[in-house]
């Protein structure tokens, strides 16, 4: 799963993982465990960039698993090595959702350093803007809705992945 803050990467993926029997994992909690520190400590502690090499770390190892859902933090999926490394091993799915939504599902938690500015909304909107180019490139695009629940979200991502010769048989 890849996209923007709030898009449901973690709470889509979870549902779908459950849904196809798989298991499921995130970036984002997988760093949190190594690191014994909650994001926002290591971004405060280490700073983006060291954050941006754990994370490609973590990705590559999750990767190299078998069948399961892997939901990346919302920055994974623009550097070029990670978008590589997801293609060789998976098929990403970007869950696309508008910046109403995103910022809905984002304002209530300061749990997101990259938020912790003076306009957390304009900034919600730059990241968004500046990425959304990226996202674009994952294999799959589901589109989020308010009024979507998660189980409906999860079923739209099955959907798209049995567009995927590769996959029919797997989730069948
Ligand atoms: N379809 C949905 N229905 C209801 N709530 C949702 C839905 N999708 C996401 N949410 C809620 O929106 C919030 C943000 O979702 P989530 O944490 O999954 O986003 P994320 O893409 O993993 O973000 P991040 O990149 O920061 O990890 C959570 O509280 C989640 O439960
Ligand atoms: O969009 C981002 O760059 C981030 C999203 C979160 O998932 C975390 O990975 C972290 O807060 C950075
Ligand atoms: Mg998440």
């Amino acid at each position: 799963m890849v996209g923007m803050m709030g898009a449901g990467k973690s709470a889509v993926g979870r549902t779908l993982a459950q849904i196809l029997g798989v298991p499921f994992i995130d970036s984002d909690d997988e760093i949190e465990r190594a690191a014994a520190m909650t994001i926002a400590e290591v971004f405060a502690r280490d700073g983006e960039a060291f954050f941006r090499a754990r994370e490609t770390e973590v990705i590559k190892r999750l990767l190299g698993g078998g069948p399961r859902v892997i939901s990346t933090g919302g920055g994974a999926f623009l550097a070029a090595e990670n978008r590589a490394a997801i293609s060789r091993a998976g098929i990403s799915v970007w869950l696309r959702a508008d910046l109403d939504l995103l910022w809905e599902r984002v304002r209530h938690k300061p749990t997101r350093p990259l938020l912790q500015t003076a306009d957390p909304r304009g900034t919600l909107t730059r990241l968004h803007d500046a990425r959304v180019g990226y996202y674009a490139k994952a294999d799959l695009v589901v589109d989020a809705h308010p009024d979507y629940t998660l189980p409906d979200m999860a079923k739209q991502v099955i959907r798209a992945l049995k567009t995927r010769p590769d996959v029919l048989e797997e989730i069948n």
